[in-house]
């Protein structure tokens, strides 16, 4: 099966390099075709001409430029689209956004992704229009399984999860940063500390997957009364960082929504 990525940047490379190219016959094409060479050759993936090249030669398009790019590059390929599968992982364009820049009879399917999909681990959201047939739906659901889990979910919540999930990995990072930040502060190296603090937060996220127990319920177990790790919660507590988190899935989302 062949698959095209109009867009080559950070998203796209990440989706590559986890498919499976024995699977996946992938093409590409983006905006400066010599740096869109150099690209293809490290992804070991092929190139086309142009985006229009690309749209009447794959089978199914996924769409992976900017958002406030996307209707520029849709009313270059729309004419080439009709019979093909299109995916699309821009934040903000909604399904009906994407039928009204291509047409009402195209089978679409909404997409977001995470960086994690570099290492085969994104958290997908996947969410087909009307028209998707089912073998259709598989297909998509086949691509972004081999690169991490799927939640199929209703397009409602779109905007939420491109927060929690699609944005959530750069908050990580700069919890993680911050606490390894901490252990410079009293003397450890950095290295050292972001080693040590990636462990604990990936191993973390495991406890809590696996013992299906609810956050809270853990934080207790690793709070001893009168102990140190209270004293950090208090202060975590005083500064707002559990509203401060809140507060930016909300400017997160809120910006998906004006996209
Ligand atoms: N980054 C992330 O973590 C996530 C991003 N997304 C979505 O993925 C999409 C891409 O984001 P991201 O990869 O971060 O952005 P990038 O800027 O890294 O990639 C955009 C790509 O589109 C190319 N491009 C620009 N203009 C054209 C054109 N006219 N024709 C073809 N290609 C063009 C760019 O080329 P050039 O660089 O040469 O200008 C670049 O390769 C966005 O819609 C975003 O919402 C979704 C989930 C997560
Ligand atoms: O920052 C962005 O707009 C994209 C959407 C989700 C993650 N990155």
């Amino acid at each position: 099966m062949k698959i095209g990525f109009i867009g080559a940047g950070k998203m796209a490379q990440a989706i590559i390099s986890g498919l499976d190219k024995e699977k996946f016959e992938v093409y590409i094409s983006s905006r400066d075709f010599e740096k869109t060479r150099i690209i293809a050759k490290n992804l070991g993936v092929n190139q086309a001409k142009d985006n229009i090249e690309l749209a009447k030669f794959v089978d199914i398009v996924i769409m992976s430029v900017k958002p406030q790019v996307m209707p520029k590059v849709l009313s270059e390929v729309k004419d080439y689209l009709e019979g093909k599968l299109m995916l699309s992982i821009a934040a903000g364009l909604t399904l009906e956004n994407l039928a009204d820049l291509t047409s009402k009879q195209l089978e679409i399917v909404r997409i977001m992704p995470n960086i994690n999909a570099t290492i085969k681990e994104s958290t997908t959201a996947i969410c087909p229009n009307e028209l998707v047939i089912d073998t259709n739906l598989e297909i998509a659901k086949e691509i972004f399984s081999s690169i991490g889990q799927i939640f199929q979910i209703e397009e409602k919540d779109f905007s939420t999860f491109s927060a929690i999930a699609g944005s959530s990995p750069a908050f990580i990072y700069i919890f993680i940063d911050a606490l390894s930040r901490a252990g410079v502060l009293h003397g450890m190296p950095k290295d050292l500390a972001t080693e040590i603090v990636a462990s604990t937060v990936s191993a973390s996220a495991n406890m809590l997957a696996q013992s299906g127990e609810n956050p809270w319920s853990l934080v207790d177990k690793v709070s001893s009364p009168g102990g140190t790790t209270v004293e950090g919660i208090v202060s975590l507590e005083e500064n707002r960082f559990v509203a401060s988190v809140i507060d930016a899935v909300t400017k997160t989302i809120e910006k998906d929504k004006r996209l």
